[in-house]
């Protein structure tokens, strides 16, 4: 099936199951160039930085279940410092890559890791070494902030495609599991305040109904 960014897909129909993925890393440690690989199933090792947000839809199949994810993919900022809260909003799984080549990348998963928690306190994380083809002799060397943390670790590379459909697929898994079986107490409390904000929306939109009746809300 197709994977294409968001804007041209046609209809989210037929999904049994929507989970959210998002992709965290400082920049340049090939977040989007691992995106490319498994969604296009390929590598084109121009420079390119991710500029803001970019967002793409993946049908895959989870226990015979139609299973629609959105990967969320960012540059991953020196520039921005910190994610936007709505970044991390209702994700179910988050990729957090570093760059083998660049130790700082690997020091800074400890920032990532703050923030993610701060606002997904408890969703699955997959760590990923990244361009385990620059160097394979790396695979040898032992990371140990994944282990100290008790998350999963793959080595990988965008370039030659090592590990990739594995790093994603089970990170779907993972997604669709923790969706499905998390009472996520943080889950729970977003829902309340959405739906309270919600009702307050529609009782503004009926006090504007008696002063303007030009913008009347749609009646459903
Ligand atoms: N050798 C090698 N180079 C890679 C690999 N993955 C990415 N690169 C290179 O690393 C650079 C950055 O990759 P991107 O995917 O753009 O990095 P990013 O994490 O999306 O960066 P931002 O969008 O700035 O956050 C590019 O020049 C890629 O060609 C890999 O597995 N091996
Ligand atoms: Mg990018």
């Amino acid at each position: 099936m197709a994977e294409r960014p968001r804007e041209d897909v046609p209809s989210e129909a037929g999904a049994e199951e929507a989970v959210k993925i998002i992709c965290l890393g400082d920049s340049a440690v090939g977040k989007s160039k691992l995106l490319e690989r498994f969604l296009l199933d390929g590598f084109r090792p121009q420079q390119l930085s991710t500029f803001a947000l970019t967002l793409y839809q993946h049908h895959a199949r989870v226990d015979g279940k139609a299973v629609l994810v959105d990967f969320w993919d960012t540059a991953g900022q020196e520039r921005f410092q910190s994610m936007h809260p709505s970044y991390y909003h209702k994700a179910h799984a988050c990729i957090m890559v570093f760059d083998v080549q660049r130790k700082v990348t690997y020091k800074n998963l400890s920032n990532w890791y703050k923030e993610l928690r701060e606002f997904r306190p408890e969703i699955p994380c997959i760590v990923v070494a990244n361009k385990i083809d620059a160097d394979m002799k790396v695979t040898q060397k032992s990371f140990n902030f994944a282990r100290k943390l008790s998350l999963p670790f793959y080595f990988v590379s965008a370039a030659d495609g090592t590990n990739v459909v594995k790093l994603f697929n089970d990170a779907i898994k993972l997604a669709v599991t923790y969706k499905q079986n998390s009472g996520d107490f943080m889950d729970e409390v977003m829902q309340e305040l959405e739906s309270f904000d919600l009702e307050k929306k529609s009782e503004d939109l009926s006090d504007q109904e008696d002063s303007s009746p030009e913008e009347k809300p749609p009646s459903s």
